[in-house]
């Protein structure tokens, strides 16, 4: 398959420098390693390398969601994709899903369930990050609702009972477990993300006659350091992020 004008590629030289970059014609990509023409990575086929004018090389990669979401602006706390390959598991995520989000943050979560085809709703109260996430959507070409408000207001905007999953995570999500019970349809189910065991305990008490509480759990990924006759954990990385609540709507 080869790169057209306009496609997203990843340039990849190694772990710690690869770029997402849209090919345009006339444009170029500067790195340490001096500059690559775009004009030269069209037309190639995905996976050859490309050489830059000191003559180093990089590989022309199709981007995977991974390097779609690395490529994002943050301006908040995002959820791992760890994390979210879980999650739209979980939420059964796929195309004719309508899918309820808040708050939209950097648009990790967004942008996840779109990649699998869901039809998104992103709620989020704060304007500059609501910019951000669109932002970030748009550049990769991904197309997600997002709307100015409160979760707790999807009921309102959208109608009672119009969707088939949502994610929630906000600050203080147990006040507005109404507000998502009330957007989903009968049986439908609903991740929030959250930081502390307490908050856990909160959410559980306030989804009470609401849900049922399916499980929660914390993902956990240890790397590997692979070579030869040494292979083995690797000695950082990421630690703690945070804890999934699973539930499903019930009457
Ligand atoms: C941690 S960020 C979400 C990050 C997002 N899950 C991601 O991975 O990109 C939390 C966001 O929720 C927004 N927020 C807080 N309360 C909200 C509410 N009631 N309704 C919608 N958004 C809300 C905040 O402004 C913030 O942008």
């Amino acid at each position: 398959m080869e790169v057209r004008e306009g496609d997203l590629v990843l340039i990849y030289i190694d772990k710690r420098r690869k770029k997402l970059v849209k090919a345009i014609k006339g444009k170029v990509f500067g790195s340490d390693l001096g500059v690559l023409k775009l004009d030269d990575v069209i037309g190639k086929r995905y996976g050859e390398s490309v050489e830059f004018s000191t003559g180093a090389r990089a590989y022309i990669l199709k981007p995977t969601l991974e390097d779609v979401l690395f490529s994002f602006k943050r301006r908040t706390q995002v959820i791992y994709p760890k994390d979210l390959g879980l999650m739209a598991i979980k939420l059964g995520a796929g195309p004719g899903k309508r899918c309820l989000e808040g708050g939209s943050g950097s648009g990790f979560v967004a942008a996840t369930l779109s990649w699998f085809g869901c039809d998104v709703a992103s709620f989020e109260v704060r304007k500059e990050h609501l910019y951000v996430a669109k932002r970030n959507l748009e550049e990769v070409g991904l197309r997600v609702t997002f709307v100015n408000a409160s979760i707790g207001e999807a009921p309102e905007v959208y109608g009672e009972e119009s969707f088939d999953a949502a994610a929630v995570d906000v600050g203080d999500p147990w006040k507005y477990v109404d507000g998502v019970w009330r957007a989903l349809k009968g049986g439908a189910p609903a991740a929030f993300w959250l930081p502390t065991y307490n908050q856990l305990e909160k959410l559980k008490e306030a989804s009470r006659g609401k849900f049922i509480w399916m499980e929660s759990l914390e993902v956990n990924e240890r790397r590997l350091k692979v070579e030869k006759g040494a292979t083995r954990p690797e000695q950082t990385g990421i630690t703690f992020t945070g804890f999934w609540a699973f539930l499903r709507k019930v009457y």
